[in-house]
């Protein structure tokens, strides 16, 4: 019997995010190219180094990048846009791809499947690909110059990187498909000649819903591969979902299979026991869970293992996913409580733990061991994981008066002019805001000096909101490091880390809460500074809070109880704080919900059990106001188009979405979806510094005119401001004013809006 431990990634950002510091530092000037470059190799030859002593036995390499990997495969292949072309240096033509220039814009960048990690959409055009540098080989040759290893180089499938690029024709893929799988042969070609053995193929494509044509594009290309590069073993590998199709799958001439047992629901283990497992083929197990933090049950693990043993001859044992999902060790978290500590496995844990189960299966680790492994946890989960379901969902209200009530009264409370003007929420976190925060959470500043500090900010800018004009103020989440972090560090359940770092896009990073127990509301969370804010003003501050579904899926959630139950605790919860804001004074209230889309599961056939948890928990969370109280909701990234009747049943009063850099598609949305709510389509797009001119903005204005009516119409950016810089910020908010006041003025003067009154 074969058996080999693998993994399929590993992160990239360092233990302390030394990739992080290393990449603004170059960004900024502060470190030159040289050094820049060697601080990366350093990097990515310790997380080789750790994995090596680890024992791993398939090590990925490939999986580093300088910023993503899907862009990296793009770069790799030339697909490099023409207004990219006429930059020489290959290092600031692959970031200005990546982060755009001032006369150049970015390409665009979207979630990966069903993931808080962005990749960078690549764009095809009339490129015909070519292979621009090997670097899987480079790469290879220095691992095994420096470790005496056979690395496993990864690559990104033809497949699936066609299928998640954009601006071709989508009925021309095969014709692009065909220029591109040469260029994979060749690249194959030469790793096999320098004796690459294992390739790791990453087609995740395969776990959603395709159709033939896709079906029989794989047949092709891989009966391609294996007729041109016979002598390397290609493992195909899939995460995130059952594989669809799995007959046709795994009936491919590839040399392995990787499927996800943790995040399939029981079915790839179904599939396999109804169909079997082709004999010739390494099944390539997934089972330590990628994209959570618990330690694993390693007897149960043990358990699938020798089921699966009896299925394949041949097994590789290795994470359900890259291990970019999660944070890179434990080994620095200090401030956990003791019984949540030794329950956690981050990515170098999960290593061990993948150790741990394959000398198991080749039998130098007993059972025992493996049970005394799982007894530790178990008797520190039980400190924490009992769930007492006290709240009963059933008594709280799910509908509120109707929305022509709603908007008669609301209209009446908040005299809001024609096109009212509003921002999404964060204002500029500067480095006086992290720096500030910093003293404060080291002790060099006590409560008060960092209170006084974010009242100060707040202060600051609810004057730059009154002279800027705008109608709906907010106070600009100062206090906080993350929307969903700072309720995490509030709300009775969940615990924060302090370098549990994941990486979001390029070089942000986020820290996920961990959801361990029961969720409950403690004390109020956001009254005090939102309170203060409305002190300084007579214009209607909007409350500002994130949403259990945006909660859920941006934390480490437990796994004893369903993550059903986990979000309507989070709705409890978000639930009273919304009605204590509302009891302070507060009439709009924005509960944020920017993660709703990304938590879609792959697989349409449970779609709508998923929307119907989703809208039951905003509802939960919204219905309880007074109909004068107008309810918000935000959502950024979004693909609107099958999901309309979805916002719709969120009944907010209005919703703000990132519309600027999609406009078209947004509006054609609204051409054959009649909204009756307020709406806000974002007319700036907020991750560039650029400031937009009053003709842009107008067109974007006059363009969702076109589709909606103006009395529902709002003016605001995309998404929030933190990771803007104040001036920008100032300078662009004041042109939107600017071009929403003159539009109100316009339409007023037509006259067209005396019913409206
Ligand atoms: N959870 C989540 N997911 C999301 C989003 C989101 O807002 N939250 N938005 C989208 C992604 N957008 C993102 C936008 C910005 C950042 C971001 O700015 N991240 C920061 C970290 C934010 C943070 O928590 N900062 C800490 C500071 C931690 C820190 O770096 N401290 C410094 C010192 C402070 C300094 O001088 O900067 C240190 O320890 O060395 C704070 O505010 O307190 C970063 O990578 O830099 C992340 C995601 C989608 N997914
Ligand atoms: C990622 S959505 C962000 C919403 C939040 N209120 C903010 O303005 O930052
Ligand atoms: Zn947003």
């Amino acid at each position: 019997m074969l058996i080999y431990s693998s993994n399929v990634g590993y992160p990239r950002i360092g233990e302390k995010r030394e990739w992080k510091k290393a990449l603004e530092s170059f960004w900024n000037g502060q470190m030159n190219e040289e050094q820049f470059t060697k601080t990366m190799e350093t990097i990515r030859l310790d997380s080789i180094r750790k994995q090596v002593e680890k024992g791993i036995d398939l090590i990925p390499i490939g999986d580093f990048s300088l910023y993503d990997h899907v862009l990296d495969t793009a770069f790799m292949f030339g697909y490099i846009p023409e207004r990219f072309k006429q930059i020489v240096n290959p290092l600031e033509q692959y970031f200005a791809m990546a982060r755009g220039t001032n006369g150049q814009h970015a390409l665009e960048m979207t979630k990966w499947f069903n993931t808080n990690y962005h990749y960078i959409v690549p764009e095809i055009g009339q490129t015909k690909p070519k292979l621009v540098e090997n670097r899987l080989l480079q790469e290879y040759k220095l691992i095994k110059e420096t470790f005496h290893i056979e690395a496993k180089p990864v690559l990104l499938g033809p497949i699936t990187f066609l299928l998640l690029s954009k601006q071709y024709d989508r009925n021309e893929w095969r014709k692009h498909l065909a220029h591109l799988v040469p260029v994979y042969v060749e690249l194959l070609k030469q790793l096999g000649e320098a004796g690459v053995s294992f390739v790791q193929m990453d087609e995740p494509i395969l776990v959603q819903n395709i159709d033939d044509d896709i079906i029989n594009a794989f047949h092709h290309v891989y009966n391609v591969f294996h007729r041109d590069i016979p002598n390397i073993n290609i493992i195909l590998q899939t995460y995130f979902a059952s594989v669809s199709h799995y007959r046709e799958v795994v009936a491919l001439p590839v040399a392995g299979i990787g499927l996800d047992f943790v995040h399939d629901d029981g079915e790839n283990m179904e599939v396999i026991n109804t169909y079997g497992f082709p004999k010739d083929k390494i099944l390539v197990a997934g089972i330590v869970d990628g994209r959570n933090v618990w330690k694993s049950s390693l007897v149960q693990k043990a358990k699938l293992l020798h089921h699966l043993a009896g299925v394949s001859e041949q097994l590789i044992i290795q994470p359900s996913c890259s291990l970019i999902h999660v944070p890179v060790t434990t080994k620095h978290e200090h401030t956990l409580p003791t019984e949540l500590a030794s329950t956690l496995s981050f990515a170098d844990e999960k290593l061990d733990e993948i150790r741990m189960l394959t000398e198991h299966m080749k039998g130098n680790v007993t059972i025992d061991e493996l049970i005394k492994y799982d007894e530790q946890t178990t008797v520190y989960f039980s400190k924490f994981r009992q769930s007492k379901q006290t709240d009963d969902i059933t008594t709280v209200p799910l509908n509120r008066t109707s929305y022509s009530e709603r908007q008669k009264a609301q209209r009446a409370h908040l005299q809001l002019p024609l096109f009212p003007t509003t921002t999404i929420g964060s204002f500029p976190q500067t480095s006086d805001v992290r720096q500030a925060r910093m003293k404060w959470k080291k002790g060099e500043w006590n409560d008060n000096q960092y209170k006084s500090f974010i009242k100060k900010e707040i202060a600051k800018w609810i004057d730059i909101q009154e002279q800027l004009r705008l109608d709906v103020l907010v106070h600009g989440e100062f206090e906080r490091t993350d929307m969903v972090e700072f309720f995490g560090e509030k709300l009775q359940g969940m615990a924060c880390t302090t370098n549990g770092w994941v990486q979001s896009y390029g070089s942000r990073c986020v820290r996920p809460p961990i959801i361990f127990g029961d969720i409950a509301h403690l004390h109020p969370m956001t009254v005090g500074e939102t309170v203060y804010a409305q002190s300084l003003t007579n214009k209607p501050v909007k409350g500002m809070l994130t949403g259990p579904v945006t909660i859920l899926n941006w934390s480490f959630v437990r796994n004893d109880i369903s993550r059903k139950q986990v979000l309507m605790q989070l709705a409890l919860a978000i639930r009273e704080e919304v009605l204590l804001l509302e009891k302070e004074g507060i009439r709009i209230i924005q509960v944020d919900e920017p993660a709703l889309r990304e938590g879609l599961p792959l697989k349409k056939e449970k779609h709508a059990s998923y929307w119907e948890d989703a809208v039951i928990a905003f509802r939960i969370t919204t219905s309880s106001v007074k109909k004068e109280t107008q309810i918000h909701t935000h959502m950024c990234y979004s693909q609107f188009e099958h999901m309309m009747h979805v916002i719709d049943e969120l009944d907010a009063d209005v919703i703000s979405i990132e519309s600027s850099r999609s406009h078209g598609e947004l509006v054609s949305v609204f051409e054959t979806y009649e909204y009756e709510k307020g709406i806000g389509l974002g007319v700036y797009d907020i991750h560039s510094p650029r400031i937009p001119t009053k003709e842009e903005l107008s067109e974007q204005i006059e363009r969702a005119l076109r589709v909606l009516r103006p009395e529902q119409f709002w003016v605001n950016p995309d998404c929030g401001l933190k990771t803007r810089k104040e001036e920008e910020t100032i300078a662009a908010l004041q042109v939107m004013v600017e071009a929403a006041r003159e539009y109100r003025e316009r339409l007023l003067a037509y006259g067209g809006m005396k019913s409206w009154k």
